[in-house]
C-alpha cells in the first residue's frame, strides 16, 4: 500500500466527507449554483498563491537535490499548470485578474493555507507533503471520480472544463508524482511510531479542504 493510500485509510471519514462533498456531487450533475463556484474560482486563486509558496518552502526544508527537484516541480505544477487553468476559466466565468487580486480572503482560505505552512515551518519535509498532498492528490481522485460516475465528461455540464482538467493527464501525472515523492521520503523518515501523527496532520488538511468547498457552497468570506 502507498504511504498516501495508508493515510487515506487511517482516516475515512474525513476523506469521504472531503471527496463526496454536495458542491463535488453539483459539479458532477451540474446542478452547483454558478455564484456559489465564481467565489469558490476567486478564493481558489488566492489559495493556489498561498500553496506555491508552500511548495517554496519545501525547497528551502530539502535535505538534498532530489527533495528540491520534487519541490520545485510542485512550485511548476501550480504556477505553470493549474494557475494557467485558473486564469482561463476565472476569464471565461467573467472574473478579471483585478477583481480576484481585490477580493478579501475567506476565512476558510487562510485557516488552510497557513496550516499548512505552519505545519512545514514547524516540522521537516514529510510532515509538509503531507499535509500538501490532500490537495494534490485529492483533486486528482475527484476529477476522476467524477468523469467514472458520469461515464464521461457531458460537454453541456457548466462545470466541464473543471473536471476535465483535473482528470486530464497532465494532472493526473502530478498527482502521480506527489504519491511518489511521499513513498520516497517516507522510506528515509517515517517510522510506525510516527504514522500516528502525519495521520493527524494529514486528517487536519483533510477536513480544511472540505471546509473550502463548504466555504464556496455559503459564499463565505
Ligand atoms: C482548495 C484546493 N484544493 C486543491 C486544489 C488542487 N491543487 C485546489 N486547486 N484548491
Amino acid at each position: 500500500m502507498t504511504t498516501f493510500e495508508r493515510l487515506k485509510a487511517a482516516t475515512p471519514a474525513s476523506w469521504r466527507a472531503y471527496t463526496d462533498h454536495d458542491f463535488v456531487r453539483q459539479m458532477g450533475d451540474g446542478s452547483l449554483s454558478q455564484d456559489a463556484f465564481r467565489h469558490y474560482l476567486v478564493q481558489d486563486y488566492l489559495f493556489l498563491i498561498h500553496f506555491a509558496r508552500a511548495y517554496a518552502l519545501a525547497v528551502y526544508k530539502g535535505r538534498n537535490l532530489a527533495d528540491m527537484r520534487a519541490a520545485a516541480a510542485g512550485i511548476s505544477a501550480i504556477l505553470d499548470v493549474e494557475m494557467k487553468l485558473h486564469l482561463k476559466l476565472c476569464g471565461e466565468w467573467g472574473l478579471s485578474p483585478e477583481e480576484i487580486e481585490a477580493a478579501p480572503e475567506a476565512r476558510a482560505t487562510m485557516a488552510y493555507t497557513r496550516f499548512v505552512l505552519d505545519t512545514g515551518l514547524r516540522g521537516d519535509l514529510l510532515d509538509l507533503h503531507v499535509a500538501l498532498s490532500p490537495c494534490i492528490i485529492g483533486y486528482a481522485e475527484i476529477g476522476m471520480a467524477l468523469v467514472n460516475v458520469a461515464g464521461g465528461v457531458d460537454e453541456k455540464n457548466p462545470y466541464a472544463v473543471w473536471i476535465k482538467e483535473y482528470s486530464g493527464t497532465e494532472y493526473q501525472e502530478i498527482a502521480e508524482a506527489a504519491r511518489a515523492n511521499l513513498d520516497r521520503l517516507a522510506a528515509d523518515s517515517l517510522t510506525e511510531a510516527r504514522f500516528p501523527k502525519l495521520a493527524v496532520i494529514f486528517d487536519q488538511a483533510t477536513r480544511l479542504e472540505a471546509d473550502f468547498w463548504q466555504m464556496g457552497l455559503d459564499r463565505a468570506l
